[in-house]
């Protein structure tokens, strides 16, 4: 089995997508799960999880996160290594961007380390909570406005995360 867990959960299928990119990213090296049928002890195996998620509502956790978060903040995550994406559109929802990161972010942070953090420079918005001392607590993905911005993006962040997933 690999060490490295993809955790996602998506309503329309691009969160989905871009698990799947990273997981190229990482030569395959990684283990895809959607968050509608994980159970707990799936996770056990694994040192480094990464965790995606899109944004909907206004600023809200993708629905299937909603009932599994809970489940997964309680696990024991202390020997873990933990990074976050979200899917957001920074167009309509200006206001509330890839804001989905930042509640999965105050669930875990004091549980398990954090890392795959990112400089706020080149994303266009007017607010988001997801961003703590100029840096995003984790990487935004803009798959309506800026898709040709993606592949760029997760090759920059999946290039900082092998630093870590050693
Ligand atoms: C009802 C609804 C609410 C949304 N709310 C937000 C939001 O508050 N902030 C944001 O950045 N994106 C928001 N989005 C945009 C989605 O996060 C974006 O389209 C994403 O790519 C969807 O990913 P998915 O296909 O994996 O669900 C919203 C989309 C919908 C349909």
């Amino acid at each position: 089995m690999s060490h490295i867990a993809i955790l996602y959960g998506t309503s329309g299928g691009n969160t989905e997508s871009v698990a799947k990119s990273i997981r190229n990213l990482f030569d395959d090296n990684a283990d895809l799960y959607n968050v509608d049928t994980i159970k707990i002890d799936d996770i056990k195996p694994y040192k480094y999880l990464i965790l995606g998620t899109s944004t909907t509502g206004i600023g809200d956790l993708q629905d299937d996160w909603d009932s599994f978060l809970p489940v997964f903040s309680k696990a024991d995550l202390s020997d873990k290594t933990v990074a976050i994406f979200t899917l957001g559109d920074s167009a309509s929802f200006s206001s509330s961007f890839a804001e989905a990161m930042k509640v999965i972010y105050d669930a875990i942070k004091d549980k398990t380390k954090v890392v795959g953090f990112v400089d706020d420079e080149g994303y266009t918005y007017d607010d988001s909570t997801a961003v703590v001392d100029g840096r995003w607590v984790g990487l935004p993905i803009d798959e309506d406005n800026e898709y040709d911005q993606t592949d760029a993006r997760l090759k920059a962040w999946v290039e900082e995360l092998k630093k870590e997933f050693i």
